[in-house]
């Protein structure tokens, strides 16, 4: 049974899917301190948020079965990225759920600054009836300048072009193409500055875009400007804008996000006539919270049951058709990647993945992972290795991964190999997918094999002499394990060669060691594969 702990308050209908999940249970717990968390976290498989839960290095380091936290929403900033991914701890978030209703929030703060609504309605309900403190400007033929054109600010764009707006977009990753698809053109975030009656940020915040909007764009910017933010605090330095509203240089401005949150008591935004704001409402709808909250909790769903799942933050999006081609290939690369590491002695320090065929054509980093998830679970141990954190490790410890692609693959559709270099030796092995038979080692240091990688294997290297079969299978019988496989792969007669043996219990170090003083046997190596 999974545990799925919900610490922020998420929509009901929205979770539903995993409430009613046979296989799992939701404990609904918001407003969590971090030690609260911390104390708890170690039972759950799973934790759900918003923005109020800050998922820090200690919550994460204590959820040792936690697998998966789900963002309901977009902003992962409330996240420790880099020690999920340290911990293996796979972040998810719902990007596109909320991109119209923060869309339209920033509408109704733009026509909101726009018309003075906030202050008109505070003036008109304290009893005192002023038509004339709250002059307006229209919307039509002004110029609205759109910092970060993603998922929300086109749609911003969108609707200020219904509004009869002439729109200026910034994004580094616009194209002309888009821009003019769009109906907007694409300007710097000067040509913004200096031109746009209107501006409004969409942008994630990040050490390029914190103060994007500071003391030296307010020193150019066109007077009269209104500002809106309803994206993260921190992208327009706060207190710049108060001097810039101050100076006549901002007509007004209005803000749903601020650089601390809630902000404190006296920040100057709470109190000034010409800022207006809200309390971070911009995803604040019905049909929002329901929207994130289903997205959340299917990929959630598909985390803990080991299946494919999309919207990783930490790790990179891979596309459904790349899924859908590589997926049968990760048990086969787990496999052989943990098979090396069982079977080559010593501190690893190089992994090199060749990938021939049809693999060569593709994007296999994913694939890799599990490669060098499987190297590094021998050493590290199972439960401390993911597909998330497995590169992340390898790196960490200086472990060198080389990535080798031939298009052509002698003898097989597809082949994966992967050698591994210690302080010691070097070792290899290979192997393919055998249509309707599965993963198959098809090589082993250059002798060609036919092993189904899993369960008990004893490898063994020996003389090519006759009789070394029968000294082996009368010694493992003696022993009482029995022999399910054999497989014998030599590059010449009577030359060094293997055995891989199938066997149904695992041989002990004892075994090991008799087989090794049999005349003409090399060495003896059990492997355990799962
Ligand atoms: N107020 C709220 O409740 C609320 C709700 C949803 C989203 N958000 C926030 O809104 C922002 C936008 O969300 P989205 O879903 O549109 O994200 P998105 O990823 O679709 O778009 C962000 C865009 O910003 C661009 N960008 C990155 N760095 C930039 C830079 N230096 N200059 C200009 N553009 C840059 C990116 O290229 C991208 O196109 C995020 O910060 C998100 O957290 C706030
Ligand atoms: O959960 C919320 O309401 C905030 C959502 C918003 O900031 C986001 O980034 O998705």
């Amino acid at each position: 049974m999974f545990k799925v702990l919900v610490s922020d308050p998420i929509s009901d209908l929205g979770i539903q899917q995993l409430v009613e999940a046979a296989d799992v249970t939701v404990d609904k717990k918001p407003g969590l301190s971090e030690d609260e968390l911390v104390a708890i976290i170690g039972d759950y498989d799973a934790l759900l948020v918003r923005s109020q839960t800050r998922v820090t290095p200690r919550i994460m380091e204590a959820g040792k079965k936690l697998k998966v936290v789900g963002r309901a929403g977009v902003g992962v900033d409330n996240i420790d990225l880099g020690a999920a991914t340290q911990y293996g701890i796979i972040v998810i978030n719902a990007p596109d759920g909320n991109t119209i209703t923060t869309c339209e929030h920033t509408f109704a703060m733009i026509m909101a600054v726009a018309r003075h609504i906030p202050q008109a309605y505070a003036k008109t309900v304290s009893g005192v009836w002023d038509r004339k403190s709250f002059l307006g400007v229209e919307l039509r033929n002004k110029v609205l300048g759109v910092l970060g054109m993603g998922r929300i600010g086109s749609e911003v764009a969108l609707r200020a072009k219904a509004f009869g707006m002439e729109i200026l977009g910034y994004d580094p990753f616009m194209t002309e193409e888009r821009a003019e698809k769009l109906g907007i053109k694409l300007a710097s975030v000067d040509e913004i500055v200096r031109n746009a009656d209107f501006m409004t940020v969409h942008t994630p915040l990040t050490a390029e875009t914190r103060h994007m909007i500071g003391k030296k764009q307010f020193e150019v910017m066109k007077p009269g400007m209104r500002i809106v933010n309803c994206a993260r605090g921190g992208i327009i330095d706060e207190l710049a804008l108060v001097e810039a509203v101050d100076n006549g240089i901002v007509a007004g401005a209005a803000f749903d996000v601020f650089e601390v949150e809630p902000p404190a008591a006296d920040h100057p935004f709470l109190s000034h006539p010409k800022i207006i704001v809200t309390p971070h409402l911009g995803a604040s709808t019905v049909e929002a919270q329901e929207n994130v909250a289903i997205d959340v909790s299917e990929q959630v769903l598909h985390i803990l049951r080991d299946e494919p799942f999309s919207n990783a933050v930490n790790m990179p999006p891979i596309p459904a058709n790349l899924a859908s081609q590589l997926q049968p290939y990760y048990a086969l690369g787990e496999k052989l990647g943990n098979f090396i590491a069982q079977i080559t002695d010593g501190p690893v320090q190089e992994i090199t993945v060749g990938y021939s065929g049809e693999l060569a054509e593709v994007d296999t980093q994913p694939l890799t992972r599990y490669i060098v998830k499987g190297v590094l679970s021998h050493h590290l141990g199972a439960e401390n290795v993911n597909v998330v954190n497995s590169l992340h490790l390898a790196k960490e410890r200086d472990v060198n991964i080389v990535i080798n692609k031939s298009h052509a693959a002698k003898d097989f559709t597809n082949l994966v190999s992967v050698s591994l270099r210690t302080k010691k030796e070097e070792r290899n092995a290979a192997g393919t997918l055998l249509t309707g038979y599965g993963p198959r080692i098809v090589q082993i240091d250059k002798f060609p094999v036919d092993v189904t990688p899993e369960g008990n294997l004893i490898l063994i290297s020996h003389n090519d002499k006759p009789g070394i079969i029968g000294r082996v299978g009368t010694l493992l019988g003696t022993n009482d394990v029995n022999i399910a496989t054999m497989q014998v792969g030599r590059q010449l007669a009577g030359g060094s060669a293997i055995m891989v043996l199938t066997v149904d219990k695992g041989a002990d170090k004892a075994i090991l060691e008799q087989l090794v003083s049999l005349s003409d046997l090399n060495s003896a190596k059990e492997i355990t594969l799962n």
